[in-house]
């Protein structure tokens, strides 16, 4: 387990540059050492934004897009195409816009998929994916993503693990199926905490006034049953990636020294 490190931005928009920009430098670190890198990719705002700032830089030719291998954290499950998908608006933002090798696009299965709506099936099925791409080296069956991001939700959720649901407590399997979530739609797919703990690096993204309570709670000792983001780190590192306004509830004492 390592320690979070918070990194405060003064904005959304300079958050997600940034962010960017610490991407591309370690995908092309980890292509420069192993050959291939791997990304897990979250949804919501602060993903999309991220990808967004991604498409707009300049340094992304530095990226050889064909030997890196995307995942995703969670997803709605909706039919192939359906807006609301992370991999929708994934593709929409950044993914359809570089020459990326289909067969390293994992996305997760839709609802009109081969599973149909078996989401149970589906979240099997996505975990033989991880399974069959891990190596005998790796900490779990799942290859050793060099990132992996998530965007925390104002309730302290990140991928698709609600607080106090039955995802949240999986200890055993990689991914799940998650029925009743509190955030629309009900029905999705998410990597559990012992797959996202197996990463070399977890980013966790937040900005914005609404993620400050969530970031407060996660960062001051809540339990990972009752706030999920708590319980997500990385192997190597654990990065909070933060705008003013999503730091503004955390004791001062948690602040990183150059904070704005
Ligand atoms: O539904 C989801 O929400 C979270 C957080 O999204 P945000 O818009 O509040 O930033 C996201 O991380 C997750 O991937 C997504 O499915």
């Amino acid at each position: 387990m390592s320690t979070p490190q918070l990194v405060v931005h003064r904005d959304k928009e300079l958050m997600a540059q940034a962010a960017a920009a610490r991407l591309i430098t370690k995908i092309v670190d980890a292509q420069a050492s192993r050959g291939a890198a791997s990304v897990v990719l979250t949804g919501g705002r602060n993903g999309n934004g991220l990808l967004a700032a991604l498409a707009a830089a300049p340094a992304r030719d530095a990226i050889d897009w064909s030997r890196l291998d995307l995942w995703w954290g969670d997803e709605r499950f909706l039919p192939e195409g359906d807006p609301e998908r992370n991999v929708t608006q994934a593709r929409e933002v950044l993914l359809d816009s570089v020459p990326l090798d289909p067969e390293r696009v994992h996305a997760m299965p839709a609802s009109d998929g081969p599973y149909g709506s078996d989401v149970e099936a589906a979240a099997e099925a996505y975990a033989a994916e991880l399974a069959k791409a891990a190596g005998p080296e790796n900490h779990a069956p799942v290859p050793a993503f060099d990132v992996l991001m998530l965007g925390v939700g104002p309730d302290t959720h990140v991928a698709s693990l609600f607080p106090e649901m039955p995802a949240v407590r999986e200890t055993e399997r990689t991914v799940v199926g998650v029925h009743g979530a509190p955030k629309p739609p009900p029905t999705r797919i998410s990597l559990t905490l012992p797959a996202i703990r197996s990463a070399r690096e977890v980013w966790l993204l937040a900005a914005g006034e609404d993620k400050a309570e969530a970031v407060a709670i996660a960062l001051s000792g809540a339990g990972e049953i009752q706030a999920p983001a708590a319980g997500a780190y990385g192997r190597a590192r654990t990065l909070w990636l933060l705008d003013t306004a999503a730091a503004s509830q955390l004791p001062r004492s948690l602040y990183p020294p150059a904070s704005p």
